[in-house]
């Protein structure tokens, strides 16, 4: 048992959409320096979680707590001073800016753009060459690149990261979760939603299964093999 407050958790969270509700009572926690694997299929209600941890969806009910604090009203803007940061799907970075425009869009959080360059240049040599190239012209694996980047320019605690995989080449996946895991060696916490387990299980400290709106099993990875069946191992 890790009796650590947990930096990210959510209790009984509920959400919905205008009428329609989607969480029906969430549990997931996230301890400091961990990396937690938010797994299941398609419409589980995954990216409406993270959403939720990220200030960009309200609760309807439950707690959302960081560092043992209740913050169920937080706004995005408040997660982010907060030290929550994600990378939304469809990755969020703006096709028609420049690499480093990008970067320097991330500075309205006080980071210099500068130290913001040095970061992302120096994890990723590629973003350095081709800084001065417009981010809608880069691979899918360069523009998620870019994109984390742009989210550590905050030097958040907690990164939530939606589907990293999603549309990358399997070498390139590999390579994103290398990164993940070294900013894990870091000090950084990371929440991370995956349909295909696969990818995500090797760096994952704790797996959860997420069925219909509910966690219905979490635990270490090895220690829920079962209920991550076959068919949520997908891909
Ligand atoms: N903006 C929305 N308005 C109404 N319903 C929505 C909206 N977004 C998602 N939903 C519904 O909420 C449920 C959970 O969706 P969610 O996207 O959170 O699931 P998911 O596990 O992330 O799946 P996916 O991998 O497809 O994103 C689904 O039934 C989906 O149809």
């Amino acid at each position: 048992m890790n009796e650590q407050v947990p930096l990210l958790e959510l209790a009984g969270a509920r959400a919905a959409y205008g009428p329609i509700q989607v969480l029906h009572g969430v549990d997931l926690k996230v301890h400091p320096g961990s990396v937690v694997a938010l797994l299941g299929p398609n419409g589980g209600g995954k990216s409406t979680t993270m959403k939720v941890c990220a200030g960009l969806l309200p609760l309807t009910g439950g707690e959302l707590r960081l560092a043992g604090r209740r913050v169920n009203g937080m706004t995005a803007q408040d997660a982010a001073r907060l030290g929550v940061c994600s990378i939304p799907e469809g990755r969020g970075v703006f096709p028609n800016l420049t690499v480093r425009e990008n970067l320097w869009a991330a500075t309205g959080t006080g980071a210099r753009l500068a130290d913001l360059e040095e970061a992302a240049y120096s994890r990723f040599p590629i973003l350095g060459e081709r800084r001065h190239q417009l981010a809608g012209s880069l691979s899918g694996g360069q523009q998620q690149m870019l994109a984390l980047s742009r989210a550590l320019g905050t030097d958040p605690a907690i990164l939530l990261l939606d589907e990293l995989s999603m549309g990358l080449a399997p070498m390139i996946v590999t390579q994103m979760y290398d990164t993940v895991a070294q900013l894990v060696a870091e000090g950084l916490s990371v929440l991370v939603a995956e349909q295909f387990a696969r990818v995500v299980l090797p760096i994952a400290d704790t797996a959860a299964l997420m069925l219909h709106g509910r966690v219905v099993a979490s635990g270490r990875p090895g220690d829920i093999e079962d209920q991550l069946s076959s068919s949520y191992l997908g891909g």
